[in-house]
């Protein structure tokens, strides 16, 4: 359960005394997620998500994400600003954390698209791509290629605790995958860098929100896509590619932005890349996270496999 920090029901009424946002009803827990806490939060107005940023977040990036997202918003994406307080300010301190009062979207988080919702989704990411083309900010991507072969080395021998052998063919993959990464002729872009099916919110086949915009950054357009491939067309234990849901991620992107040649030839090293930063994260947190916390550790070899997947031509475009 992503829930790290708790929260006072005092110390929670005195935060939204800030807002014009009705007295506090309820909050709760919510338990999907790894990275940040979330509150569903009740008021006498309306419902709001209350998001305490944790780890992987840091402070000074909050703007960013928050100017992405009203720029996202002002634009028609289906995406949640965060609140206003009276004083104009968004970034407020809960519980010693950075913290956000969100727009509550509704709708239901995937966790087994249908190819249906997949071509949905991916025609929403080429929406946003498009609407990024005038925003003004940029953010390094801090889980980009240049951060995968550090971690790996935090990682250390303590990956073959995962799996006999995971260090060494990490090694070779990380080799393979970063020579000549930063060589490609590949058009960059705002992008969101972890849109998962749990970060999209469908009633029906109808997209009404994208969510966690917080590792959004500046990477090759078509790398959000390779993740979004990655994370959508196999099953949890990424043993099983669904062709037909990669398929149709691709169909839904088309409508915005045509795969060129140049994105098709480079697609399967993205897809390796997004299938590293992804293996390699979840190892560093399966290797700290002690086993009794109350989050779910995700499990980094169900993403080792999408990679040789991809390395073997048994995934892909
Ligand atoms: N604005 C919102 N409107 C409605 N529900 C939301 C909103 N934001 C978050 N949620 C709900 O809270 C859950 C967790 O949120 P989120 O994915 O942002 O957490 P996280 O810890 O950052 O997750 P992740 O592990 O994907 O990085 C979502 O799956 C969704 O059900
Ligand atoms: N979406 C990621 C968590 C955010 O880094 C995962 O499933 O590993």
């Amino acid at each position: 359960m992503a829930v790290y920090t708790q929260v006072s029901a005092e110390a929670l009424s005195a935060f939204l005394a800030r807002y014009d946002a009705g007295q506090l009803i309820s909050a709760k827990g919510i338990a999907e997620g790894v990275e940040n806490s979330n509150y569903l939060v009740d008021t006498t107005t309306a419902r709001f998500i209350l998001t305490l940023y944790e780890k992987r977040v840091a402070a000074g990036d909050l703007p960013f994400f928050l100017a992405l997202l009203d720029h996202l918003a002002a634009k028609g994406l289906p995406v949640p600003p965060a609140i206003k307080d009276r004083q104009g300010v968004e970034i407020q301190e809960l519980a010693g954390r950075p913290a956000c009062l969100i727009q509550f979207l509704t709708g239901v988080s995937l966790s087994h698209p249908t190819p249906a919702q997949a071509l949905a989704a991916a025609e929403a990411m080429g929406a946003m791509h498009r609407a990024v083309a005038d925003f003004p900010l940029n953010r390094a991507n801090s889980m980009g290629h240049a951060s995968w072969r550090p971690l790996f080395e935090q990682c250390g021998r303590d990956l073959d605790r995962i799996e006999p052998g995971l260090h060494d063919a990490m090694g070779e993959a990380l080799d393979a995958v970063l020579d000549g990464w930063d060589a490609q002729a590949l058009d960059a872009c705002v992008i969101h860098a972890d849109l998962f099916p749990d970060n999209v919110l469908v009633l029906g086949d109808r997209v009404t929100g994208l969510i966690d915009f917080y590792f959004a950054c500046t990477d090759y357009r078509v790398y959000d896509l390779a993740v979004m491939h990655s994370a959508w067309s196999f099953d949890a234990s990424g043993e099983t590619y669904a062709p037909a849901i990669g398929a149709a991620l691709v169909e839904g992107y088309e409508r915005h932005f045509p795969l060129t040649g140049q994105d098709r030839a480079a697609f399967a090293r993205l897809a390796m890349g997004a299938c590293l930063r992804f293996a390699l994260s979840r190892a560093w947190d399966w290797l700290n996270t002690p086993a009794d916390a109350l989050v779910t550790r995700k499990d980094p070899l169900a993403y080792w496999r999408r990679y040789i997947a991809y390395r073997d031509g048994k995934a892909g475009l």
